[in-house]
This record gives structure tokens, sequence and C-alpha cells, in this order.
């Protein structure tokens, strides 16, 4: 009897073992790779897969931890985005659901989550192409035309608009406490959601939030002005002591549609020209992306290359690396160019002092003779000003250390200072020269990596010099 039990209990186990070994464990899905964005401008192109798809920054953030979807089978969601309204549409397809030990991922919240209110059933979806065609234009009518004198605008009659794809291109600004320009916004929150690294709702009840539309307006067959979004920007007054403003770009952000055609530069000289007639104080961004910074300054280094008031100090920096060897030191006394240089520019052109020291390296550059010995000397100079900007060289004794960190971001190096506490000079299990050295190694890394910045900077202003 025992035994019978035994052996049935046995079997039983057994059972349970294959039940367990057959079920299936959901792996789940990575929500970018299930989940496409089409940008849409008429009903027709609603359902086609062959619409512009768009490349989110980060589409997994907004499913849990891990970034995936779990308990569909075969799972697809395909979501389009019209560029009329700004409303979304998604379509979800997949074989059958079940739960793998993961649940099932309430897909409809997470989409929520992205698109909020713009998300609507087909049936509306459609309707809106033409019902809603002159949202734009309606929300734009009580805003002002920013004049801008960027060196895009073709029409020398007037200063304020451009040409793309054969209509008139302005940038208007708005208040975005206005309440149908905060309802525009929320319709465009998802994109800045989808496509702006860290990108989050900004809050529009804020009187000191600004949006810088950058639209195109031309006449559909019925003679109605239509205006269409290509891009904007978010802009905020901050208080500069004692009295005065500074203007800091939150969000900007172009269509990708429309992208690489010299919209976020209109825009960006637009908020330039804002700051400029108003007298702000100057004009920051907010953790610019390391393409805004490339577009930043190679704007910003244009506008300061024929600043008479700069050049001598430009010059004196010049002919000094043309001098021969550098000695460090004379390199670090001659690093920075005076207060006074960094002012006058700030005052004309609203550029803030960081940003121009960065266009300061792109002068100098672009004045040297690239073919001369003295870029030798141009590498000396950048790399002591890196130093200084990074880490104390001669801090090493005193256990400063520059150490290198993974990072969850596409970045090729990120360094932190750290400040040991520990006393003994062999902090990292080597002996000081090996510390040395590895500094000495980072640290090159770093400045290989900005002159090679400084020169795309360089070759990018010269060709627009030679365009314009
Ligand atoms: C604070 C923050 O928001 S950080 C986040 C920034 N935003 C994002 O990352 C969102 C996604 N990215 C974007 O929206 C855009 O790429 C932006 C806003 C950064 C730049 O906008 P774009 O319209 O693409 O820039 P724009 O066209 O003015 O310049 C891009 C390129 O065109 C070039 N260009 C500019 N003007 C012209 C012109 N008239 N003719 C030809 N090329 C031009 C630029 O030099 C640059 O060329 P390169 O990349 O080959 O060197």
């Amino acid at each position: 009897m025992p035994l019978k039990q035994k052996g049935s209990e046995d079997s039983a186990e057994a059972k349970k073992r294959r039940r367990v070994g057959f079920a299936e464990i959901d792996a789940g899905i990575k929500a970018s790779e299930c989940i496409k964005v089409f940008l849409v401008k008429s009903e027709d192109e609603v359902g086609s897969t062959n619409s512009f798809c768009i490349s989110p920054v980060d589409l997994n953030q907004f499913f849990g931890e891990d970034g995936k979807i779990y308990g569909y089978k075969n799972l697809k969601v395909n979501v389009w985005l019209s560029l009329v309204s700004f409303h979304a549409y998604p379509e979800i397809i997949y074989d059958s659901t079940y739960d793998g030990g993961k649940g099932i991922t309430d897909l409809n919240t997470a989409l929520q989550d992205i698109f909020g209110e713009t998300l609507i059933e087909k049936e509306h979806f459609l309707i809106t192409f033409s019902r809603d065609r002159k949202f734009i234009s309606n929300v734009i009518s009580d805003g002002v035309i920013v004049p801008c004198n960027s060196l895009l605008v073709d029409d020398q009659s007037s200063n304020s608009s451009y040409h793309v794809d054969g209509s008139s291109v302005e940038v208007i600004r708005m208040k975005l406490n206005m309440l149908t320009v905060g309802f525009l916004y929320s319709h465009l929150l998802p994109l800045v959601l989808l496509l702006v690294d860290g990108g989050c709702r900004v809050d529009v009840t804020d009187p000191r939030w600004d949006i810088f539309l950058v639209v195109k307006k031309a006449k559909d067959p019925s003679s109605d002005c239509i205006a269409t979004v290509l891009g904007f920007a978010t802009v905020y007054h901050f208080f500069h002591y004692p009295d005065s403003t500074r203007l800091r770009i939150g969000q900007i952000l172009v269509l990708p549609t429309y992208q690489g055609q010299g919209l976020g530069r209109h825009l960006l000289e637009s908020v330039y020209s804002v700051a400029v007639s108003e007298n702000m104080y100057d004009v920051t961004a907010e953790e610019p992306s390391d393409y805004l910074q490339y577009l930043r300054a190679c704007i910003d280094t244009n506008r300061l290359l024929d600043f008479e008031p700069i050049k001598p100090a430009i010059d004196s920096v010049v002919s000094h690396l043309k001098e021969g060897n550098l000695s460090k030191q004379i390199c670090k006394s001659r690093s920075n160019p005076s207060a006074k240089v960094i002012e006058v520019a700030r005052q004309k052109f609203k550029i803030n002092k960081k940003q121009f020291l960065g266009c300061w390296e792109v002068l100098v550059y672009l004045n040297l003779d690239p073919e001369n010995k003295c870029m030798e000397n141009f590498k000396v100079w950048v790399s002591e000003r890196v130093k200084c900007d990074i880490v104390d060289k001669d801090a090493v004794g005193n256990k400063k250390q520059l150490i290198e960190v993974p990072n969850d971001y596409d970045h090729d190096m990120t360094f932190v200072v750290c400040w040991s506490t520990n006393g003994g000079s062999d902090d990292n299990g080597g002996n000081l020269e090996e510390v040395q050295a590895t500094q000495e190694e980072q640290l090159n890394q770093l400045v290989n990596k900005r002159i090679d910045d400084i020169v795309k900077i360089a070759k990018k202003v010269a060709s627009q010099k030679v365009r314009g």
C-alpha cells in the first residue's frame, strides 16, 4: 500500500513536473520591436505601413522596468499620427493572448501614457483630416510673427519668412498659457515624449513659457490659407539677477520629415532674434543633446565670425600659437579670452559665456593655417583648456582622480572626477605612475574628441560662409 501510494505520488509529481516543463515561459517582446509610429498628412495614408515611420528615442521606457510587453502572440502595434491635428489612431494586431507568468500587458493604458488625449478611434481619426484642417491656422491667428535675420531667409523684402516645398515658412511666437495654445501643445506632447531624449510635459499654466512654432502656410484648393506645424521650441523666461531675463530653450523639435532643411537653425535664430530685440541677458538650452550643441556651435560661431571687437583677442592667441614650441604654463595663462571680450559678445549676440568659450576654440582654429606646424601648438592649447575644465592635473598628489565610468546613454565616454578619501597614493591597486598614466590616456581621448568636434564645426561654418 505505501509503495502504491508512493508510486501514485511519484506519478503525480512527474505529471506536475511535465506540466511545469511544458508550460510556455513568456519572454516578452521589447516595445521598440513591435510598435511603429507613422506620420500621416491625409486619410489615404492611414492604415498604410509605407507612410513615414519615426524612430523614437526609447519606446521601451513606457513599458515597465524591462521595457517589454507580455502576454501576446505575434503582436504588432501600428500608430498613425496625424500631421494635421496631431491626433493618433492605434491598430493592435495579435494572434492570441496568454498568461505566461508575467500577466498580459495593458496596451491601452501604456499607449495612453504616450499619446494621452490625442488617442482616438479610426472612425473619428479619419474625420479629423477635413474637420481640423484649419486647427493650426486658428491657433496661430493670435500669434506674433518673429522677424529673423536667419541666413536662410530668402526674401530680402521681408526678414521673417523663407520657403520650403514652395510654401512660405514663418516662426510664430505664442504664450503657452493661452487656452488654444496649451491645447495644441498637449497634442504635440507625444512627439516630445517620443523624439526628445528625456522630454517631458512643461507646465502650460506658467505664464513664463513661450512656444515658437515654425509653420508652413499654403493655400488649399478652396483658396483657404492652411498652416502646418514643421517644428517648435518651448522657451522659458528665467529671472537673471538683478534686473534682466534669460531665455532658456526647454525643448526643440523639428518633425522628422522636415529635419536637415535648416528649420532647427531657423528656430534657434528666431529665439536669438527675440533675445536681442528685447534685450534679454542671454540664451541657454536645458540639457542640450550633442546634436543641438553642434548646431548651436555652428550658428554662434557663424555670428561671431565677422564681429570686429573680438578680432584682436583672436589674433593675439593665433600669433601666440604661431610662435613655436609653447610652454604649457604660457598656454594656460592665455587659455581664455578676457571677461571684457566675453561680455561684449554676450551683449551683442546674447551668447552665453559657456557657449562662447566653445565657439572661441573654433574661431581660433579657423584662423590657423592647417598646413602650418602651429597645429601642434593648437593641440597643446586645447589640451590645457580641457585639463583646466575637467581636472587640475597638479591635483593628482592631492588624490583627485578622473575615472571612466559606463553610462546608460549612447555616449562614447563618461568621466567622473573623484576625491579619494583613502589617504594612500595607491587608490586603484596600482602605483602613482600607473594612475597618472591612465589619467593621461583618458585626457588624451577627451582632447582628441574635443579637437574632432572643433574641426567638424569649423568645416561646417566655413562651408556655410562660402555658400552665404
Ligand atoms: C533642449 C533640447 O530640446 S535637446 C533635444 C533636441 N531635440 C531633439 O533631439 C529632437 C530630435 N531632433 C530634432 O528635432 C532636430 O534634429 C533638431 C531640432 C535638433 C535640429 O533640427 P534640424 O531642422 O534637423 O536642423 P537643421 O536642418 O537646421 O540643421 C541640421 C543640418 O542641416 C544643415 N543646414 C542648416 N541649414 C541648412 C541649409 N540652409 N541648407 C542645407 N543644410 C543646412 C546643418 O548645418 C546641419 O547639417 P549637418 O548635420 O550635415 O552638419
